[in-house]
């Protein structure tokens, strides 16, 4: 048999590559890892009575529907990430603003998650995922502020997700590279299972609301044309880590563009956009909104959204360069 490696013997492994590192940035993945075999414990229910379905009638900070399980998630990660005591405030985008941890009000870090991606598809039993991404505070001590966590996706200390689908996995990088982990359900631990993910260079794949075709800008629509041209995969599960983490395996492209009736797109920069545009750098992969580095875009807002192309760099540096062209036409 071959030899086992936990998430937290790896995590343990890994800080050696950072020789001033004091153990609190692992002390936060093994909050984050503990948390996720939770969710992943109720995703498995998701279909049963007490778990399945809305949240009443609330909505979120981005006025969509909240399912019982987006607020089971949310509470979840909150309080594991209570346990290390290296977290000093969390955002999330089920919560309006903002919230300081109380008991490690000093503390480092601050993490910033979408709690359950794809909630969607919950109750279709399709694959769906948490999303999260690690900052150092920039705030003097005591409690968090707001500029703590409106920083550059470039500032990323770490980010990752975890994808509850045939498997549950749990993918991150700390910017050394990206590794993947599947959870033992036998034996509950994350085992390395794909070290060293790097994206196919040149991807045959595209993914995309292939609906809103017709509320896309012309040159957006142009690279669909040519993608379908070409016969090109097309491959769309609606939650974006699934979405991703086949884009990062297999190669291809994820799309979700500027719409006529969403100019800013759906996706949101601080819990989705940045911390999936990390790792599929770190995996050697590009992430754009047509004209920019995502990781490079200013954080103005909390729940702010951006358009995105991600994946293996032939087919993004396509996309942009039908952006380009269309937009030299303007000028
Ligand atoms: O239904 P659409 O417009 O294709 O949107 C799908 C996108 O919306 C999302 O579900 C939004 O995420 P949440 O479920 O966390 O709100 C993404 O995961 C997915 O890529
Ligand atoms: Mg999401
Ligand atoms: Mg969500």
């Amino acid at each position: 048999m071959n030899r086992i490696i936990t998430l937290d013997e790896f995590i343990i492994q890994r800080q050696k590559d950072f020789p001033f590192a004091t153990g609190e940035l692992s002390g936060l993945l093994r909050d984050i890892g503990l948390a996720s075999k939770i969710i992943s414990r109720e995703v498995n229910k998701a279909g049963l009575a007490d778990i399945a379905g809305q949240a009443g009638t609330q909505e979120n900070a981005s006025g969509e529907v909240v399912q019982k399980l987006d607020v089971l998630a949310d509470n979840l990660l909150i309080s594991c990430l209570q346990n290390s005591g290296e977290c000093c405030g969390i955002a999330s985008e089920e919560n309006d603003t903002y919230v300081p941890i109380e008991k490690s009000l000093n503390a480092k870090y601050v993490v910033l998650f979408d709690p359950l991606d794809g909630s969607s598809n919950i109750d279709v039993n399709v694959s769906i995922g948490t999303i999260f991404a690690i900052y150092r505070r920039i705030s003097d001590d005591g409690a968090c502020q707001l500029n703590d966590f409106l920083q550059d996706g470039v500032e990323q200390v770490a980010a990752g997700y975890v994808v509850y689908g045939s498997s549950t996995m749990l993918v991150y990088t700390t910017g050394k590279g990206v590794n993947g982990f599947t959870l033992d359900p036998s034996i509950g631990e994350f085992c390395l299972s794909h070290p060293n993910i790097r994206i196919p260079q040149e991807g045959k794949v595209y993914a995309v609301n292939q609906c809103a075709y017709h509320k896309f800008d012309a040159p957006i629509r142009e690279f669909i044309d040519e993608c379908m041209d070409k016969e090109c995969t097309f491959r769309y599960v609606g939650s974006m880590v699934a979405d991703v983490h086949r884009t990062l395996i297999k190669g291809g492209i994820f799309m979700y563009p500027a719409t006529t009736t969403a100019p800013k797109g759906k996706l949101r920069l601080l819990y989705e956009c940045n911390p999936l545009s990390f790792i599929v750098e770190q995996a050697s992969g590009r992430s754009t909104n047509g004209t920019q580095r995502i990781l490079e875009l200013e954080a103005t807002e909390l729940h702010q959204r951006t358009p995105i192309f991600m994946g293996s760099p032939n087919m993004v540096n396509r996309v942009e360069e039908f952006i380009l062209a269309a937009n030299k036409v303007m000028v």
